[in-house]
């Protein structure tokens, strides 16, 4: 039996950062996924080894299963049922699992099979398996790869447990119910700390429940969005790290508590002025259009403050230029410091001028992209023949 679950990546419209530090966002998933396929050996097999290939970044690993029950198992057992942080004390445990089998040149990437290791073992204990883990979007840039990596795994590593419920959902595809999306969530939240450090929780909240969600200190309220929305994505392609970029906008903000505190206020009035738009019912046309000015204007007002935290990037700064000749609203998303970069394509907006934009951006070196908005979060498919 092998089970594959799939967790969408995410744009946040307002209020990253911020966030950390209590104030609001709004964030939407977008239809690129992340799968994590998980198979065990049959029992004739004698195969006592975890494997994990991460086909993204090209890498595959081999543990052999007394080694890994050795390393972790004086830390004692992890129920599955309650989601625990991973200690310092397991994270030196876990280092030279890691470390052995990763080539210096990809070692940014090893907080991720940290994070593997301990929500495979705090799930599914010292059994052997094999975990296959493929992403449809860019890994860190902002996208949420971090969120969607430690969502689909956790659900994978839950999905074959007797309770669990399913719901039938459409090709082949079942969604978890509430119960079980919420474990997934709380258990992915504890992945995102291996490799966030300090996570908001927004990102595995809006991976797992799909859809457009307004986020506050771990509280979500959905929203019902009645126009759709656009958004160029553009990859900068500049590579950053989310741990470092949260750190750095902590260590500002001990450095300058009332200042800081005051952009988080920002942040969170227009957060929720974000919200509150896109909630909005009324359907005229020029309605629709004040509302995407304000939205764009909102945007820009974020970027700002975004710029404040110290978090923007000389490549962000030339989307933004680029844009804002076209009169378009453009902020960064997810952590900054390079990575993706928003764009608000209004709705009446000629698609020359979406063409333009788009090669004048790529002729950057960049790369652009339109992902749908809001469809579903975490589901998961069963596969008996293998
Ligand atoms: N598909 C994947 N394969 C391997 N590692 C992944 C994958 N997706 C995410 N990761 C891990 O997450 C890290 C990126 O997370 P992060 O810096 O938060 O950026 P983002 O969440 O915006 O993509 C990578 O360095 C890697 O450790
Ligand atoms: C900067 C932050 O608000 C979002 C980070 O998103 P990403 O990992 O860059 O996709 C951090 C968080 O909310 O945990
Ligand atoms: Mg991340």
């Amino acid at each position: 039996m092998e089970v594959t679950a799939r967790a969408p990546g995410k744009i946040i419209l307002a209020g990253e950062h911020a966030v950390v530090h209590g104030s609001t966002a709004v964030a939407t998933s977008i239809d690129l996924y992340t799968y994590v396929s998980l198979s065990f050996p049959a029992d004739s097999d004698n195969d006592d080894k975890l494997k994990l290939h991460m086909k993204d970044i090209d890498l595959e690993f081999s543990w052999p299963i007394g080694r890994v029950k050795e390393a972790l198992s004086k830390l004692g057992s992890q129920i599955p049922s309650s989601p625990a942080s991973c200690s310092p004390e397991a994270i030196k445990s876990i280092a030279p699992l890691v470390d052995k089998q990763i080539p210096e040149a990809k070692i940014t990437l090893a907080s991720g099979v940290s994070a593997f290791l301990w929500l495979y073992t705090s799930i599914r204990g010292y059994k052997s398996g094999k975990v296959v883990i493929t992403s449809e979007f860019p890994l860190g840039s902002g996208l949420g790869s971090s969120a969607a990596l430690c969502v689909s795994l956790s659900a994978a590593l839950l999905a074959l447990s007797d309770s669990v419920n399913l719901d039938y959902c459409h090709q082949g595809w079942l969604m978890f119910g509430e119960n079980e999306l919420e474990l997934v969530n709380k258990w992915a939240f504890e992945g995102e700390k291996i490799i966030h450090g300090k996570p908001s929780g927004l990102d595995n909240t809006v991976s797992t429940y799909g859809n457009m969600i307004k986020f506050r200190s771990g509280e979500l309220t959905r929203l019902k969005s009645n126009r759709p929305l656009r958004m160029l994505i553009t990859n900068t392609k500049v590579g950053r790290n989310t741990k470092a970029l949260v750190a750095s906008v902590s260590e500002r903000t001990v450095r300058h508590p009332i200042a800081m505190g005051a952009v988080f206020k920002a942040v969170d009035s227009i957060s929720n002025e974000v919200a509150t738009i896109i909630q909005s019912t009324s359907h005229d046309d020029s309605t629709v259009s004040e509302k995407e000015d304000k939205l764009g204007e909102l945007m820009e007002m974020n970027q700002g403050l975004l710029q404040c935290m110290g978090v923007s990037h000389a490549s962000i700064e030339t989307v933004l230029r680029t844009t804002l000749k076209y009169k378009l609203a453009t902020k960064l998303t997810g952590a900054g410091g390079g990575g993706c970069v928003l764009t608000l394509i209004p709705t009446f907006q000629s698609e020359t001028v979406v063409d333009e934009v788009t090669a004048e951006l790529e002729a950057c070196g960049f790369q652009c992209l339109i992902a749908g908005i809001g469809g579903k979060g975490l589901q998961v498919s069963f596969n008996s023949s293998s």
